[in-house]
């Protein structure tokens, strides 16, 4: 039996026997609806650690106090009767995508995703090098579930395993090989306010650190807005205490994922999905990556390197340091 499994069974033996049980890392899993099919496995070959025990695994977007999402009177979708026609100017769901200009006489595709064939459902081409959002179709509208559309909506494909890793704690794989553009899963936590996230921060003894469990929902900021959700600073998610297997993903400066922007009602935008993409094929069993600061203005200058976390990731292109 693998170490941390082992470990496992022994706590799990003591709380059957009267403590928490609610708080048995494989009893959240075992939790999840996709257990069976696409289960998330932890393997711990190198020592006796386990998971942190101030973790706990969730399904879905923990809101915090003062985090809302928009009132059902609020949300709309579109009105396409045929799925394939969710990728052009008449789906409403594509309402806020810019038109390219036309080559030909065709109506050009404005979705992210490959509508069909070998490809469907993976991002287009296109999309992978873009800091573009994801408008996806959802739950209000016409289109029926199988739209090729709505692929964050269905959810994780693949199975995940949480490892533990020689040199930087825990880490994530997959046992099955995933393709160039294929969805991985969201990363979860608590949406948190800003102000919130910042005594959080100030609460870590080095903010820096605590930045690496945060993400800013902050896509669709913008001090113009008419709407008063995306004029103020936008809310954050903490995935460091309760969040999915995707909290464990190790960083590299040449990773295999990315996170895009993911939008489904938008009425929503202030609470937008972060969803985890590939954007290379990634071979069965090899380290799930991605870039923790892609993104985010290099103020490494100003940094006293003796608080900085060095980098491991062992690419050409390392940059030394994790922030
Ligand atoms: C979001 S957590 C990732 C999961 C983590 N490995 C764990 O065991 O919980 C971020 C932490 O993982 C470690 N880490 C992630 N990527 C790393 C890298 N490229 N080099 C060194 N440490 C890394 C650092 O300790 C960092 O503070």
């Amino acid at each position: 039996m693998e170490a941390a499994t082992r470990t496992h069974f022994l706590h799990h033996t003591e709380q059957v026997h009267g403590i928490d049980k609610d708080a048995c890392h494989f009893c959240q899993l075992r939790a999840f609806p996709s257990h069976r099919t696409l289960p998330i496995t932890i393997v711990n070959t190198l020592n006796n650690e386990a998971l942190p025990q101030n973790f706990r695994f969730i399904q879905r977007m923990k809101f915090g106090p003062g985090v809302e999402a928009a009132s059902p009177a609020f949300l709309s979708g579109c009105d396409c009767n045929v799925d394939s026609n969710c990728q052009y100017e008449r789906c409403q769901c594509m309402g806020e995508i810019e038109i390219p200009e036309a080559k030909d006489d065709r109506q050009p595709e404005l979705n992210a995703y490959h509508m069909e064939g070998d490809k469907a459902g993976l991002l287009r081409s296109s999309m992978l090098d873009s800091t573009r959002p994801l408008y996806e179709c959802h739950a209000s509208c016409r289109c029926t579930n199988s739209c090729p559309n709505r692929v964050v909506e269905r959810g994780r494909t693949v199975p995940i395993q949480i490892f533990r890793t020689k040199d930087r704690g825990w880490g994530v794989r997959c046992p099955e090989a995933i393709r160039k553009g294929q969805f991985v899963d969201c990363y979860l936590g608590e949406i948190i306010t800003w102000r919130e996230s910042d005594q959080r921060r100030q609460a870590s003894s080095i903010a820096e650190r605590k930045d690496l469990y945060l993400f800013a929902l902050d896509k669709f900021e913008d001090p113009t807005s008419h709407d008063l959700r995306l004029r103020e600073r936008s809310f954050e998610v903490d995935g460091e205490f309760m969040s999915g297997p995707t909290r464990f993903i190790n960083h590299s400066c040449d990773p295999n994922l990315r996170i895009f922007a993911r939008v489904g009602d938008h009425a929503n935008k202030h609470i937008h999905d972060l969803a985890l993409f590939a954007v290379r094929d990634i071979a069965r069993g090899e380290e799930l990556t991605f870039d923790y600061v892609a993104g985010v203005d290099d103020h490494e200058s100003n940094h006293d390197t003796i608080n900085m976390e060095l980098c491991l990731c062992g690419s050409s292109n390392c940059r030394g340091y994790l922030w």
